[in-house]
């Protein structure tokens, strides 16, 4: 079942020189995954946007969407004066055992009810993770989503996402400058520029 689909699609900053990409096509089917690679500044995070609707193409088509997209950036973006929990329960309401399991799972049980500005870096990737997760997505989008993370944690991290894939069957697209932390080292490579 194909969960996304772009037709030779281009996309252009105003005030840039050129394009940022031009007359990529792409496809994303349930259970695939995809890594994007290359350089700094070569237009993955763009990409990434676009695939989550946060960014519109400037030509070319998307005629297949999902429903339902999980999002984790290096940046958490959490609601700050919310709690860790209160930022899973703000998502996923009626979801709150599967926050608090998913939680302790990453070792974040004891600060659940800490609010989200005073938590790490890497605690609040954590809890961005476990959010993306909560929606039960289609696709499941990371961008350098877990670098904050020591081997143990990212590992524990890495468990959760490849247990709820099987689980929940989402494509998986991942950018990882690191290539010892990929989740998934065998997926389809795309390469930038
Ligand atoms: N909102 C924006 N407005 C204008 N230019 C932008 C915008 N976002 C990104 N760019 C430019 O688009 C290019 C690609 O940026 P992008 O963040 O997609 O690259 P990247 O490959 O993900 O980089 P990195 O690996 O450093 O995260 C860069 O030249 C960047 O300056």
């Amino acid at each position: 079942m194909t969960l996304f689909a772009a037709d030779t699609i281009g996309l252009h900053y105003p005030g840039r020189p050129g394009p940022v990409f031009h007359d990529l096509s792409l496809t994303i089917r349930k259970g695939e995954s995809l890594g994007l690679s290359g350089p700094s500044g070569t237009g993955k995070t763009s990409l990434m946007r676009v695939i989550a609707g946060l960014e519109r193409p400037t030509s070319g088509r998307i005629p297949i969407r999902p429903r339902r997209i999980g999002m984790a950036f290096a940046e958490p973006r959490l609601l700050p004066r919310l709690s860790a929990m209160e930022n899973l329960s703000f998502i996923a309401p009626k979801a709150r055992a599967e926050g608090r399991a998913m939680l302790t799972a990453l070792k974040m049980a004891a600060l659940q009810d800490a609010s989200a500005d005073s938590l790490s870096k890497g605690q609040a990737q954590r809890v961005a993770l476990i959010r993306a997760l909560l929606i039960r997505p289609e696709i499941l989008l990371l961008d350098e989503a877990l670098g904050g993370l020591d081997m143990a944690t990212w590992q524990s991290a890495r468990d959760l996402i490849l247990a709820r894939r099987d689980r929940d069957g989402f494509a998986l697209v991942e950018i990882s400058h690191d290539p010892a932390r990929r989740i998934m080292p065998e997926a389809r490579a795309i390469s930038f520029p």
